[in-house]
């Protein structure tokens, strides 16, 4: 999938209400379609913003997302383009095993074929033991694993992840960027990936870098 953004501003108002903060300030980027980005920028730089607007998550205060050349409004509209996240602070329903919530999506169907790759990817993702469980009895880990499994379950063709390897250590970070990179080029996915630290295996991708609420670096110079 394609992502066009045209002078994406994003504010937020200022605590006591005394003005706002501009978190995106005037966004101006392209992705090509099956493009895999890292976005980096320090602590504040509007990463998560930036993805959350994207992903629909979050209205910009002006301007335009246009996925696949069609300007989006609503998250409804990404639904039918396929467009996942991976965001830091998953929600899962409680009541329901983590199995079940990972299948949520296929439940209705009964789909046996999307049954099995659900687990599978449960499996892959260390998660073999656990299908019966509530999410609760998940360690933090655990939950950003079922977070990012979820996240593929549905072959998307617009994969957003925030801080990837946020509560998974060193031999799961490798493991689950070898992952999501198999998984988003089977699908020919596009990926945009923010963090500020290295991630294994992410030699090759476009670099996009933030400053203050704007790209200053947008990567396709030494891509
Ligand atoms: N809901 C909100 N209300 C008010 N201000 C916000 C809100 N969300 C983000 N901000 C502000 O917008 C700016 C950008 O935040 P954002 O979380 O997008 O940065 P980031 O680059 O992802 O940071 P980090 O790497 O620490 O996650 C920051 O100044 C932040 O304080």
């Amino acid at each position: 999938m394609r992502v066009e953004l045209q002078q994406i501003r994003k504010s937020y108002p200022l605590p006591g209400g005394d003005g706002t903060v501009a978190a995106l300030d005037g966004v101006d980027l392209v992705i090509e379609s099956g493009t895999l980005c890292i976005l980096k920028g320090p602590s504040g730089s509007g990463k998560t913003t930036l993805l959350s607007v994207i992903s629909g998550l979050s209205r910009p205060t002006s301007g335009s997302v246009l996925l696949d050349g069609t300007v989006v409004r609503n998250p409804l509209d990404r639904q039918r383009g396929m467009v996942a996240h991976g965001f830091q602070e998953a929600v899962f329903i409680p009541e329901l095993t983590v199995v079940e919530n990972l299948l949520l999506p296929a439940l209705r169907c009964g789909d046996r074929l999307a049954v099995d790759r659900g687990e599978r990817l449960l499996e892959a993702f260390g998660l073999g033991e656990m299908f019966d469980v509530p999410p609760a009895a998940l360690s933090g880990g655990e939950k950003r694993r079922l977070n990012l499994a979820r996240s593929l379950f549905l072959p998307p063709r617009l994969l957003l992840i925030d801080e990837p390897a946020a509560y998974l250590d060193d031999g799961w970070q490798v493991k689950a960027m070898e992952m999501i990179i198999r998984e988003v080029r089977d699908a020919r996915a596009t990926l945009v990936m923010a963090t500020h630290t290295p991630l294994p295996g992410d030699e090759g991708f476009r670099h996009i870098l933030m400053h203050k609420g704007k790209v200053i670096d947008d990567g396709t110079s030494d891509y």
